[in-house]
């Protein structure tokens, strides 16, 4: 299965976040940007916003995999499409209790985004499938091996067995792991079954963003954890963002 390496441009150094964009994909090889949305609210920090995913997509090709640590994320579903994201990741229980999530899900895939759903640690895994058709509507879960908030926390690795329960029951899920994910931590996380790595401190603070990269990637896509690509359309947008 192809894994997919994202950087948390939480990490990098906002003041030049365009070419730290590009560089991040064209020089040192990842997949996708990772763009880490907070409100202050959902989680104790606020970072970026739509309108600074607009101004990046002038810069930037790059798929942008938007991770809203957002309350009330069904607000957020225009602003975001316009402003050229390409996978709208929002929390479970970021939800009210008023708004349907098969709804939001539905309104999100309207809109021509791929659909990302989001457990912080303390929920469980079931939640997810009790909640939603997961292989119908949703094209990547999202474990957070981190409470979200910060970057340069460190990996839960209690976190795994979410992990493996998905894979095992989802073969053709994009699975996502973010926080505290390095070239130790990686070696839990793709055999659990994870194929979308994030990675913020972890990439931008290596001498050799390249390497580190790579570097991940092997030791994710070495894993037998993963069998065959499935999701056509993350790969092949993700292709058209790295010409
Ligand atoms: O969502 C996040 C924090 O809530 C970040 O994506 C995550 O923390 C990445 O940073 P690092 O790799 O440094 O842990
Ligand atoms: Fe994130």
């Amino acid at each position: 299965m192809k894994c997919f390496i994202a950087p948390s441009m939480l990490s990098c150094d906002f003041a030049r976040l365009a070419d730290e964009s590009l560089a991040i994909v064209k020089q040192n090889g990842a997949d996708w940007l990772h763009i880490d949305v907070m409100d202050g609210h959902f989680v104790p920090n606020l970072t970026i916003g739509a309108p600074v995913v607009k101004c990046l997509k002038k810069h930037s090709t790059a798929f942008m995999d938007c991770h809203l640590m957002v309350e009330n994320p069904q607000n957020y579903v225009k602003a975001f499409k316009e402003a050229g994201a390409d996978m709208f990741t929002f929390h479970l229980e970021a939800v009210p209790k008023e708004v349907q999530i098969v709804d939001l899900i539905q309104s999100i895939k309207d809109s021509g985004m791929l659909v990302g759903v989001s457990i912080k640690p303390k929920t469980p895994v079931e939640s997810l499938w009790e909640t939603v058709d997961i292989p119908s509507m949703v094209d990547m879960i999202l474990v957070m091996t981190v409470e979200p908030g910060f970057g340069g926390q460190s990996f839960m690795a209690d976190m795994m067995p979410k992990v493996a329960t998905l894979r095992q029951k989802y073969p053709e899920l994009l699975i996502q792991v973010d926080g505290g994910l390095d070239q130790n931590t990686i070696k839990q996380a793709a055999p659990a079954g994870a194929n979308v790595i994030v990675a913020g401190s972890s990439v931008f603070g290596a001498k050799d963003r390249g390497a580190a990269i790579t570097g991940l990637r092997q030791a994710c896509e070495a894993s037998p954890a993963l069998s065959e690509i499935t999701h056509r359309s993350a790969l092949e947008r993700t292709a058209r963002g790295k010409q």
